[in-house]
């Protein structure tokens, strides 16, 4: 994954050919304004295998187009299923060893840890290839009982190269701070897909932080 870049969620959609074209349009959007997306995460909840399997068909045709990596969310076997670049695993979704035996080497394979330095510590001996840390304000899109503090993105950059993401509730406004504390990537998901103008006009939104007007 590109370094310092956003790192889009998906919402919980369940028609794929309006998210898929609102997807098409932040990414060209990003494309056209410089703003790097390392990835995007399906992150479906409640939904059939069937029903993620399709959606992520979809969805990855648009990551392709725009050769911008595709993660899941919480499930290896279905990532390796799909060949995805990568899997995002939270602490109840299973074992890092036996993603990285699905998924092979070069996958991406990145670990919640909350507000906890100790989980992230675990992860990265564990062979996570990032670790995720949040939330950082409130989010529409997840409750979050977590409350990351910047500080934890500084000691943890000071002490490891290994990537960090940032997550919950980040928004154009507020992300300056989290990224100056050093993180790597941005995860974001409302602020792109929910924005009332559309998910280009919510990205487009991202530019001044990436040093374009
Ligand atoms: C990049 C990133 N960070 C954290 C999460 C949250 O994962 P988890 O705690 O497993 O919660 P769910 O997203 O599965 O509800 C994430 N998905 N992505
Ligand atoms: C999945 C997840 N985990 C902690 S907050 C969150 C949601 C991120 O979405 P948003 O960017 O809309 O707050
Ligand atoms: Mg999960």
């Amino acid at each position: 994954m590109a370094d310092r870049a956003l790192y889009l969620i998906t919402p919980n959609f369940s028609d794929s050919a309006a998210f898929c074209s609102e997807l098409d349009a932040a990414l060209r959007a990003a494309a056209k304004d410089d703003i790097p997306v390392a990835c995007v995460q399906l992150r479906l909840k409640e939904k059939s295998d069937e029903v993620i399997l399709a959606a992520a068909t979809a969805v990855r045709e648009v990551t392709a187009a725009h050769g911008v990596a595709f993660l899941v969310n919480d499930r290896a076997d279905l990532a390796a299923r799909l060949s995805a670049d990568g899997v995002h695993l939270g602490q109840q979704d299973g074992d890092i060893g036996e993603a990285r035996r699905l998924l092979g080497e070069e996958a991406d394979i990145g670990v919640t840890c909350h507000a906890s330095r100790h989980l992230a510590m675990i992860a990265a001996e564990e062979g996570a290839d990032y670790v995720a840390f949040g939330a950082f304000y409130p989010s529409e899109t997840k409750d979050s009982q977590y409350r990351a503090e910047l500080s934890l993105v500084e000691d943890w950059t000071l002490m490891t190269t290994m990537p960090c993401v940032a997550i919950g509730g980040l928004t154009a406004e507020n992300s300056a701070p989290v990224l100056a504390a050093g993180a790597d990537y941005l995860a974001v998901c409302g602020a792109v897909f929910a924005h009332p103008e559309g998910a280009a006009a919510g990205i487009r939104k991202f530019a001044p932080l990436f040093g374009h007007a």
